[in-house]
């Protein structure tokens, strides 16, 4: 299985880098790829970490060298927020950055799993596809927007709020990734219950949880160490789907025929060709209905940016 992330040297890239060279299934291939100069060595750095995946890096304009054979591609690649930004703002930039890296995936290795982390999700989703239909090779569920964040965001603070074990708090996070419309269903939290009170505070904390990061940090970026953790959870999910593996269930951001939107979060059955089965997000309460009914013109706005930018 080879494993390539665009964006390696960056703070998501390097975390993402370093876990995925310790939880890889033995005999993987993990693949660099960054602008930045300093790629190489922090691949020949994660080397020298006793596991069964062998590690390279590429630096410069083209990323080509490092898609070839690439089964799964995790994009980090672009800028980060700092205060006072939306993520709507990085617009600007990212959507080049995704334009012209996904046309290289689109030649080199159209057949790879690829999750976009680079922000605006809801909206570089879209160019991706966008990109890959010019190029004839789309493939709905081979493309992923990664909302693995907000998922385990929701599962942290319910379980702090609750006094859970974590690992028993398990929560679907529909939608996209920005503001309203990130939704976490909390109505569908077992053995737990909420007042409304907790339940808008919740949702709004869980809506805000980047900002709360970009704002910590000053000035510094956003959310790095837990966006690596989120997106490992979701590469190996990945990974563990193209090995057949049965019930690999998560949420993510994908063109899964939703009545909602064009790309929509719920929940996916990963298997051997990636979306194996959207599955439905179940019931969910009335304030959670409005919610997502509310947020619909915001998502659907987004998608449009996408699929206009690169017509
Ligand atoms: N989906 C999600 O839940 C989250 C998404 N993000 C997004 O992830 C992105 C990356 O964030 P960080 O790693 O913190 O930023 P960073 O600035 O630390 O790293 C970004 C890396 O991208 C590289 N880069 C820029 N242009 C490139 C190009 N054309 N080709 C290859 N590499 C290029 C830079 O050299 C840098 O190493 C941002 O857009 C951020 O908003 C961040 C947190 C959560
Ligand atoms: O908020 C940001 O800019 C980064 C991000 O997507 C997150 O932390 O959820």
């Amino acid at each position: 299985m080879k494993v390539a992330v665009l964006g390696a040297a960056g703070g998501i890239g390097q975390a993402l880098a370093l876990l995925l060279k310790t939880q890889l299934p033995a005999g993987s291939k993990l693949s660099l790829y960054d602008i930045a100069p300093v790629t190489p060595g922090v691949a020949v750095d994660l080397s020298h970490i006793p596991t069964d995946v062998e590690v390279k890096g590429f630096a410069g304009e083209d990323p080509t060298a490092a898609l070839v054979d690439a089964d799964v591609v995790l994009m980090s690649a672009g800028v980060a927020r700092k205060p006072g930004m939306d993520r709507s703002d990085l617009f600007n930039i990212n959507a080049g950055i995704v334009r012209n890296l996904m046309e290289k995936v689109a030649v080199t290795c159209p057949k790879a799993l690829v999750g976009i982390i680079t922000n605006p999700v809801n909206t570089t989703v879209a160019i991706a596809a966008e990109v890959l239909k010019n190029a004839g090779v789309y493939d709905k569920n081979r493309l992923f927007g990664i909302t693995t964040l907000d998922v385990i965001r929701s599962e942290t603070f319910i379980a702090e709020l609750k006094g859970l074990n974590v690992a028993d708090v398990k929560v679907n996070v529909i939608g996209g990734h920005s503001g309203v419309t990130i939704l976490p269903l909390l109505s569908q939290v077992e053995g737990v219950t909420f007042t409304d009170e907790e339940v808008a505070a919740m949702t709004t904390r869980i809506q805000n949880a980047g900002t709360e990061v970009v704002e910590a940090k000053a000035g510094g970026g956003s959310a790095t160490l837990s966006m690596g953790q989120a997106a490992c959870r979701f590469g190996l999910s990945l990974v563990r789907g193209l090995q057949g593996e049965a019930n690999v269930v998560e949420c993510a951001y994908v063109d899964g025929g939703s009545e909602h939107a064009t790309f929509f979060a719920q929940p996916i059955l990963l298997g051997k060709n990636g979306v194996e089965k959207v599955l439905p997000y179940g019931d969910i309460s009335a304030f959670e209905a409005n919610a997502r009914d509310a947020m619909l013109d915001t998502l659907k706005g987004d998608i449009k940016l996408g699929v206009e930018f690169v017509k």
